[in-house]
């Protein structure tokens, strides 16, 4: 496996040509990115073949002032051998100094759906989010690039992003990765105490009944209620926002009608998780 460390090295690398396809992360790897790195070698097998790069870029644009940049989980030597097990091809590891140059002046803002949910809770992350991803399918040139599903709205801001700028890059999007008592692998999941870890998969639970309370035909109230309860009965978890949107355009709804997201942004301690659901009243189409 290639390391580039640079954005000359990942030039040199993707000169030859071929399909490319990109997993972009900020490392502390987990299963989760692992399935991020089958998929994209999955649908380069569909195309004829190629090469998977994963970058590893802890972004600090997507931080606000008092988030947890300085203690995000960190582990070079570690994420290295799990791609090298995994099967990718190169792995981009570049400096903050190579990608922010100074004096940098522009940036790129999906508008509408940066502001709402996450982004109303982290002002200005989603910008940091586009900018960077930009950056990045400018820097590696990806024929493809895959994103879970675990962050919704970051996967919808990239595909209106992609879509709205003509970027010729195909998104993937990848299935959420859980712990065996369900809870969404997160790099961030590291950082919980014992107690809180114990905790936490009190979101998927929570999903688990909301979903199945909507294929049985219940309202927005009552979901939303049956949420509130489950999580709120648990000591440990702060709930940050709960809602329950248009799952294919994150728009407000007055009542389940088609398929619906339900989103969880809850923190434990200092951290703040997040897990979603894809949820289909009878009788509704997919949304895929
Ligand atoms: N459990 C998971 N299953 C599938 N994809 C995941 C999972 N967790 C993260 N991803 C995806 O991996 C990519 C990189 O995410 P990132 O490096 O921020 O990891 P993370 O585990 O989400 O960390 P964080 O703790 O910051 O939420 C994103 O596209 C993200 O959606
Ligand atoms: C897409 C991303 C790598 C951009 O920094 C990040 O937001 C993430 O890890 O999901
Ligand atoms: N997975 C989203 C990256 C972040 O929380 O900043």
């Amino acid at each position: 496996m290639q390391i580039c460390r640079d954005k000359g090295a990942m030039r040199d690398w993707r000169s030859p040509g071929g399909r490319v396809a990109l997993v972009p992360t900020m490392g502390a790897l987990h299963d989760g990115h692992l399935s991020l790195v089958a998929h994209a070698r999955r649908w380069l097998d569909t195309q004829g073949g190629g090469r998977v790069v994963t970058s590893i870029f802890v972004n600090p644009t997507q931080f606000g002032p008092n988030e947890d940049l300085a203690t995000y989980p960190r582990d070079e030597e570690n994420d290295i051998a799990l791609l090298e097990q995994a099967g990718c091809d190169a792995v981009f590891l570049p400096t903050v100094a190579d990608i922010y140059r100074p004096g940098a002046q522009t940036v790129v803002e999906v508008t509408d759906l940066s502001r709402m949910l996450m982004g109303r809770l982290r002002p200005g992350h989603f910008r940091g989010v586009a900018t960077v991803v930009t950056k990045l399918f400018n820097i590696v040139r990806p024929d493809a690039a895959a994103f879970g599903e675990k962050d919704y709205q970051q996967l919808a801001v990239i595909r209106q992003m992609v879509a709205d700028l003509d970027m010729p890059v195909e998104i993937l999007p990848v299935p959420t990765v859980r712990e065996a008592d369900g809870l969404a692998m997160s790099s961030r999941n590291r950082r919980l105490s014992p107690g809180e870890r114990a905790a936490a998969p009190v979101l998927n639970r929570a999903l688990d009944q909301a979903q199945r309370m909507v294929a049985e035909g219940a309202g927005l109230s009552a979901t939303r209620a049956a949420l509130r309860r489950i999580i709120g009965a648990e000591p440990l978890a702060d709930i940050r926002s709960i809602d329950i949107r248009d799952a294919a355009t994150l728009s407000r709804i007055a009542m389940i009608q088609a398929p619906v997201v339900i989103l969880l942004a809850v923190r434990f301690g200092d951290v703040l998780l997040i897990d979603q659901r894809v949820a289909h009243p009878k009788g509704a189409p997919d949304v895929r």
